[in-house]
């Protein structure tokens, strides 16, 4: 079996040997312009065009969670992946736990009012608040896959109304489950802290704009932890600014690395991390792959396919 790799950052070496401990037999070699060689596997992340085109592969593996950048390569260059070679994608591979660190310290530093105690210190203020309720402080995810379902499982022990939303119902415990478009405004209603962690989709692209921001309770708090194309930053500076508000965490942006120039980077109410909220493992990423690329060889089913129409 031979397997081709591009990653254009990581450390190829490193991969490269973890995927023949892995896979014992497999011949693997970084992929480089000019190699037309055979190959039945492609590992892949911001592939050059002529890296996939024109191959006959068992599969094309992406290099992370999200897919947008390759189903958009492969819009404007349908030749580039056969309709019939299956997209895989990484399901979780550490990315879940490092999206339940992220989400969970972030709300229970909304939640005991540290940005207002970092406020007041700036202005060198002594002044106990008072303190959130829990029943006051719903928190709602945008999306209940594999990273949403997550997040919620470790927000749960922690006692807040918890409710998500996807496109089709969920049953997980202890949260509600809203499914849908026509369950969108009802979801939103009442969510005091808004997570997201949709894929980027035509369906979802400035998802979180005026008129969804509107609908939150007042003094809401959104976390983008999915892409910066969800977010209309010039909606959520104006909700801060009405008051609609309190604060945002933002890990993803229109243009990455975020200009210098946007309004987003001065903004006392803004934090932001530069798109780490959750990176790829390559230890549980090779593991995860390989397990994959055996049930395919054993005419196994497995799961983490892409579906190409649905974008994700
Ligand atoms: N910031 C980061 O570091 C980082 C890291 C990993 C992943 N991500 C992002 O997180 C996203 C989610 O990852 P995942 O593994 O949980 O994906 P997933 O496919 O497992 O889950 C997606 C969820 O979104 C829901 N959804 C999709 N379209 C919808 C629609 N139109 N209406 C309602 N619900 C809809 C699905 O029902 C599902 O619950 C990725 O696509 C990626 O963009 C970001
Ligand atoms: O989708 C992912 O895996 C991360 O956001 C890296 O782009």
């Amino acid at each position: 079996m031979d397997i081709i790799f591009y990653h254009p950052t990581f450390d190829t070496q490193y991969w490269l040997k973890a995927l023949l401990t892995a896979l014992p037999g497999a011949r693997v070699r970084e992929w480089k312009r000019g190699d037309n060689q055979p190959a039945d596997y492609a590992l892949v992340w911001h592939p050059p065009v002529e890296m996939l085109q024109g191959r006959d592969l068992k599969a094309v593996f992406a290099l992370g969670a999200g897919v947008d950048s390759i189903l958009s390569k492969l819009k404007a260059h349908p030749d580039m992946l056969a309709d019939n070679i299956p997209l895989f994608r990484l399901e979780d591979t550490g990315m879940g736990e490092q999206m339940q660190e992220y989400a969970v310290s972030q709300v229970l530093h909304w939640f005991r009012r540290f940005d207002d105690y970092q406020a007041l210190k700036q202005q060198a203020r002594w002044e106990p608040l008072t303190d959130y309720q829990r029943e006051d402080f719903t928190i709602g995810i945008l999306g209940a896959g594999v990273l949403g379902s997550k997040v919620a499982e470790a927000l749960a022990p922690w006692g807040f109304p918890l409710r998500c939303w996807s496109r089709t119902r969920k049953d997980y415990p202890g949260i509600t489950s809203f499914a849908g478009a026509d369950e969108l405004s009802p979801f939103l209603q009442g969510t005091r802290v808004l997570i997201n962690l949709l894929p980027n989709t035509a369906e979802t692209v400035g998802i979180i704009n005026r008129g969804l921001l509107n609908q939150l309770a007042d003094n809401s708090y959104v976390m983008n932890l999915a892409r910066g194309v969800h977010l209309v930053e010039a909606d959520l500076l104006k909700a801060l600014e009405s008051g609609k508000l309190k604060g945002a965490m933002l890990d993803v942006y229109s243009k990455e690395p975020l200009p210098p120039e946007s309004p987003l980077w001065a903004h006392p109410r803004v934090a932001m991390t530069p798109h780490v909220a959750a990176v790829t493992r390559p230890a549980e990423a090779v593991s995860y792959i390989a397990r994959t690329i055996t049930h395919l060889e054993q005419g196994e089913s497995v799961t983490g396919r892409v579906d190409r129409q649905r974008g994700y």
